[in-house]
């Protein structure tokens, strides 16, 4: 079983909320959330943060974490199974800028819509849906 974990990052674009979407600069070029594998000895919540700065550049501090508020995702790679969890992040400091490591080629803020589309997986997109929702009914 391998593990990944990382953040559903949203930000407030009135009347939008926008969605960050990374595209790798390897394989099919897919889109996700930043997020990672975990390494022995992290928690999830510690491999969401370390992979979070190093894909995006965003920091602990640049965001506020819903750490009630998650999806995971089960798939196969290659045949083996894998355990996504995705948190629910608000970006809160206006002045952070999205830094990209060479794992990924660009990244955009989407709203849902758009986001559902460059996230091609059922399970990505219905984890995106919930979040959203979730920012709606509560008002966040
Ligand atoms: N093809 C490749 N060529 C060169 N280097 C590579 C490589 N694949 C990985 N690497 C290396 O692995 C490192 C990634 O390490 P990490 O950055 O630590 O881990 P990751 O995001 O979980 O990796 P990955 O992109 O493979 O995962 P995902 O599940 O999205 O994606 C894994 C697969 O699952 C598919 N997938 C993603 N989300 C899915 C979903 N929700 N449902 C079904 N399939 C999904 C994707 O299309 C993809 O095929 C990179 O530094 C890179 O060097």
């Amino acid at each position: 079983m391998k593990s990944a974990a990382g953040f559903v990052i949203f930000k407030r674009a009135p009347p939008n909320v926008l969605y960050l979407l990374l595209q790798t600069s390897y394989g099919e070029h897919h889109w996700t959330p930043p997020k990672g594998h975990v390494d022995p000895g992290e928690t999830e919540m510690v491999t969401a943060l370390r992979e979070t700065v190093e894909e995006s550049g965003l920091k602990k501090d640049d965001l506020k974490i819903y750490n009630d508020v998650k999806r995971v995702l089960n798939y196969k790679v290659k045949g083996v199974p894998k355990v996504v969890t995705y948190w629910l992040a608000e970006l809160v400091n206006p002045k952070a800028e999205v830094i990209l490591s060479d794992e990924h080629q660009d990244f955009k803020w989407l709203n849902l819509e758009e986001a559902c589309v460059y996230a091609k997986y059922a399970d990505l997109q219905e984890s995106l849906k919930y979040f959203d929702n979730y920012i709606c009914s509560n008002k966040l």
